[in-house]
């Protein structure tokens, strides 16, 4: 079976009445003007395939090509090498250049080389075998599944810096959850950037999504009223888009930290997601990112966009060293089935197979 999400029955929660603060004004789910642009492309990604579980071979294929470009300095090392000191500095150099950084670098090469002592390896087959062993034992604490159905509604919040693929990740993540009949509102919690919201209006009218937004103001106002209008309705998911943001902007780090307490006093223990979106092509800086973001938010979990177009995917590998945010998605490419759960067999495999 095709498995994108995991489902639980649903716990009834506990809902205590909870009034907006005072500085929160009313925002109401917005429908699109009339004069929206009906040609945006933001989110305008191919819907039907959705609902079609793709075939595991074809994920793989799709997968390997998207990761090429990480791959590539990779995968030679091994070809006929002999294994001394040249193919481990090789090995150090290619890591260091997928941007694994100098931690899992180190890390891995030490594992390497008592590895291929004690099970006294010979050929540079087998040494690549357990390299990817090894990068799947550093991989794997970063799986996680996507659960829905443990609360009603399951809010998501979703940050990140600009153009890192937040609203493109949201467009895609509400179809696979309609795909698997969950209803999903969006709070269109950018206000900054009008064109951002109208894009979002026009695509969740155009799939059915209920869009939350408000014209200016305060982006914790349209969260709140986003959460407390998805308990009325019994939606399954609350997504919040956030606008994005640089970690060295405190102001604005200061604002996710009030949005996500809004949210809490929205619903209890909400939001059950709190997510960052990073660009898997800024590689050192991804990290950076997820550092910083965590620490303002604590983080349940990581979406990396952007695999298909870049050489520094071992920032994985970093991330599993320094701050191992589960990953719950990753994207390698910009249709929606080029969104997948993060599985680390797969991910090596796919680096190095
Ligand atoms: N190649 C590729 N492009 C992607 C992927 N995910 C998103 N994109 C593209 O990245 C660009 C930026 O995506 P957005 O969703 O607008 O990013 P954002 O984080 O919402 O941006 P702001 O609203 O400016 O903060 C768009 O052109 C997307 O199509 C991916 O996995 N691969």
């Amino acid at each position: 079976m095709f498995s994108f999400f995991k489902k639980k029955t649903v716990t009834p929660e506990a809902t205590p009445p909870v009034a907006a603060p005072a500085s929160v004004p009313a925002a109401a789910p917005v429908s699109p003007p009339a004069s929206a642009t009906p040609d945006s492309s933001l989110l305008d990604f191919e819907v039907e395939t959705a609902a079609r579980p793709e075939p595991k071979q074809s994920w793989m294929s799709r997968l390997k090509a998207g990761l090429s470009k990480t791959s590539a300095n990779l995968s030679v090392l091994f070809v006929g090498a002999r294994i001394d000191d040249d193919l481990y500095d090789e090995l150090e150099a290619a890591l260091l250049m997928s941007d694994a950084g100098i931690d899992a670098t180190q890390y891995l090469l030490d594992a390497l080389k008592r590895k291929v002592k004690e099970d006294k390896l010979l050929d540079a087959a087998a040494v690549k075998g357990a390299l990817k062993e090894l990068l799947i034992d550093l991989l794997r604490p970063l799986e996680k599944s996507f659960e829905l159905g443990r609360h009603q509604p399951t809010v998501m919040m979703i940050s990140g810096v600009n153009g890192a693929g937040k609203t493109t990740t949201i467009g895609k993540l509400a179809k696979h959850m309609q795909a698997h009949g969950q209803s999903v509102l969006l709070a269109a919690g950018d206000t900054f950037r009008a064109a951002a919201r109208e894009q979002l209006m026009v695509w969740g009218q155009r799939n059915n999504v209920t869009v939350v937004s408000q014209e200016s103001g305060d982006p914790a106002a349209v969260s709140f009223d986003a959460v407390q209008s998805g308990k009325a309705k019994g939606t399954n998911v609350v997504m919040i888009d956030t606008a994005g943001r640089l970690p060295t902007q405190l102001h604005l780090m200061e604002e996710l930290k009030k949005i996500k307490r809004v949210i809490g006093k929205g619903m209890e223990g909400a939001p059950h997601e709190t997510l960052l979106v990073i660009d898997g092509n800024t590689g050192q800086n991804a990290l950076a990112q997820v550092k910083a973001f965590d620490d303002a938010l604590q983080l349940s979990g990581l979406i990396i966009t952007k695999l298909d177009g870049t050489a520094k995917g071992g920032v994985i590998a970093a991330i599993a060293r320094v701050r191992p945010v589960p990953v719950y998605f990753i994207g390698i490419g910009e249709k929606i089935e080029d969104l997948q759960p993060f599985n680390a067999a797969e991910f090596v495999e796919a680096l190095l197979g």
